[in-house]
């Protein structure tokens, strides 16, 4: 029991939800149920003093017009009764889902808002991320299922307790048995609940897998290269083998169930039916009338019937008090503080003047490892330089990006824009500074207006300079290709989505890059899927759009990066290398082999080369 008291820690939080979703559908919704649940006892109520009197009046020979006059108004209210208890489910379920509508809302908005305030690095938390989507997937409707669950037990109390009333003023100890019965069974309900939640909490990650293995198989960006790899029947197969465990799992807590609903059924009717046989005995001997016979077999009726759906209620309650937790857990993840912390400015700092970018002895691990991605890192860029990070996969290059974007601030060192330090800014200044175009960049399943728009939330309905960012990025020419220009829907999720190829959608991207008056222009890769000819263009318009601003871009292109002001290598998390393309190829170091190395294999690809091997 006390695990079953726990549960209900969040009722005070799951109440002020509801609260704050609307008080006048939360009232009418409380007072239709405790409404609805007097209505059988009344009617049971009503119906034995209509028959009983019907029966004293053969007895008392009354005549016609008298027993008319005093059966009327009785009649009148049983007929109200009757018409109210009709129309009274249907009238409580229409406001109970328009009020379940307003409460899922007001969650899905909390959920939404909980999320944009979250850091980067909470979504690589898997714990964290594991919550958010629980309670993305059930928790939106489970506060409103506890209170529907509430009700349904207000109102089956409400009932019982009415009904039992009516048989307790007959004997007092058969109503008490009949309320007896639904508390006893109670406890091993709970019980079976507890392990079905435990089951199911446990299988969380297994259950995210085998959504993920449905998500594979159903979802356009991965068909291509399951058809190829004809991975279809293995994915399906790792899917069914998880449903199966799932399966046994769930089969075995059914039966367990079962076999608990099946001895509080019995034992119910077992009561019901001995306590029926004593109304017809009494009945026979005379010791009732014929009204209270009917009432008594209808309360009992009434009795077994509500207990029973009261079982279901007090059951579902406790899960949902169960699952709710996960909701409330993922509010409570810590969300992060733009407050910019006042850190100590460098000695060397000279306040905002024109210093440009510094990284001063910058270390850095990702949360929730060991392992130091940069060591150390200095370097700085003016203001009109561009500067070119380049080195092998995994060295640390987009980690620098991603600490110049503020996605993380656990660091140790300094970064420095024209002398203030990076997270002495508010998230929202840090943005108006910087912009960037990700390796992995997003689609916007949506039309080329808001793809590129979205790069600056100030001005994006701004056709204007929406126009001239296309440009900029080159990426007019293909809007003027598209059926409906910026107004084109891009993608195959919505209807006549139009599909950009690769190099496309990078131009689309780049464009929404430019869309900000920035200090900082960030490429990272930004031409991989680019021709030849567009990238010399990209690059071209890189320097124009970055004039007296800072550019810094990552590629693994050298015909690129050899243009820069500056270039840095990177390895292992280190700077082994900078300077100009022309310093770092005298110097015959590690940029000079990088360089080297593709630069002989492109002259190896004009080679023709036999591509059989000598035996065949
Ligand atoms: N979110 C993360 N959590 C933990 N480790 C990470 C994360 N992202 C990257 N790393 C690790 O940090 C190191 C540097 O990665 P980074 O992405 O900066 O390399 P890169 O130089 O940009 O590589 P590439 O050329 O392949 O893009 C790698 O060892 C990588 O495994």
């Amino acid at each position: 029991m006390r695990e079953v008291f726990k549960t209900f820690k969040y009722w005070p939080r799951i109440f002020s939800l509801l609260w704050q979703t609307h008080r006048g559908y939360f009232f009418l919704v409380i007072f239709l149920n405790i409404f609805s649940g007097l209505l059988p006892a009344l009617l049971i109520f009503l119906t034995q003093i209509l028959v009983n009197y019907v029966q004293s009046s053969y007895s008392e020979d009354l005549d016609f017009s008298t027993s008319l006059g005093e059966f009327g108004p009785i009649f009148s209210v049983f007929a109200i009764v009757t018409i109210l208890s009709g129309i009274s489910g249907l009238i409580l379920e229409t406001f109970k889902s328009i009020y379940r509508e307003l409460l899922s809302n007001v969650i899905n908005i909390k959920i939404m808002n909980k999320a944009i305030n979250l850091s980067y690095a909470s979504f690589e938390n898997d714990r964290i991320y594991d919550n958010l989507q629980r309670a993305r997937q059930d928790a939106t409707y489970k506060p409103y299922q506890i209170f529907e669950k509430v009700m349904g037990i207000i109102q089956g109390t409400v009932t019982l307790f009415s009904v039992a009333g009516i048989l307790i003023a007959w004997k007092w100890w058969i109503g008490f048995i009949l309320l007896l019965i639904p508390i006893s069974s109670a406890w091993s309900v709970l019980k079976v609940g507890q392990q079905i939640f435990q089951v199911d909490y446990q299988r969380a990650t297994e259950k995210r897998k085998q959504f993920y293995f449905m998500h594979l198989l159903t979802t356009d960006a991965n068909v291509k290269e399951i058809k190829t790899f004809q991975l279809g029947e293995l994915i399906l197969g790792k899917y069914k083998g998880l449903y199966q465990k799932f399966f046994a799992q769930d089969k075995f807590l059914l039966l367990k169930r079962m076999k608990i609903d099946l001895v509080f059924q019995i034992l119910t009717l077992i009561v019901v039916v001995g306590i029926q046989l004593l109304v017809i005995y009494e009945s026979l001997l005379g010791l009732i009338a014929i009204g209270s016979l009917i009432a008594y077999f209808q309360a009992m009726t009434t009795s077994q019937t509500t207990s029973t759906r009261l079982m279901y209620n007090i059951f579902e309650m406790h899960q949902n008090n169960l699952y709710i937790s996960q909701l409330f857990t993922f509010f409570d993840v810590e969300e992060e503080t733009d407050r910019p912390l006042s850190l100590k400015q460098p000695e060397t700092s000279n306040g905002f003047t024109n210093t440009g970018i510094e990284f001063v002895n910058v270390s850095f691990k990702y949360p929730n490892t060991n392992h130091y991605v940069l060591k150390n890192v200095s370097f700085q860029i003016k203001p009109g330089e561009t500067l070119a990070l380049v080195g092998k996969n995994g060295s640390g290059k987009s980690t620098i990006v991603k600490l110049l974007n503020r996605l993380y601030t656990e660091y140790d060192g300094l970064i420095l824009l024209n002398g203030k330090e990076l997270r002495s800014y508010t998230a929202k200044e840090w943005s108006q500074v910087i912009t960037a175009v990700f390796q992995d960049f997003v689609k916007y399943e949506l039309d080329v207006k808001d793809n590129i728009g979205f790069g600056n939330f100030e001005k994006s309905d701004d056709i204007h300079a929406i126009n001239e960012s296309a440009i900029l990025s080159g990426s007019s020419e293909i809007i003027e290709k598209l059926p409906y220009g910026l107004d084109t829907q891009l993608g195959k999720w919505f209807a006549d989505g139009y599909q950009l190829s690769g190099g496309q959608w990078q131009r689309i991207a780049i464009a929404r890059s430019y869309m900000k008056n920035a200090e900082i222009y960030i490429l990272d890769e930004p031409t991989a899927a680019l021709d030849p000819e567009s990238e010399t263009e990209v690059f071209k318009k890189f320097n124009e759009v970055t004039k007296g601003k800072i550019g810094i871009f990552i590629s693994h292109r050298y015909s690129a990066v050899q243009y820069t002001d500056n270039i840095i290598v990177l390895k292992d998390g280190r700077i082994v290398e900078q300077g100009n393309h022309e310093l770092l190829i005298r110097k015959k170091g590690e940029y000079a082999k990088l360089y080297e190395t593709q630069a002989e294999s492109y002259v190896k690809t004009y080679r023709p080369q036999k591509l059989v091997s000598s035996s065949s």
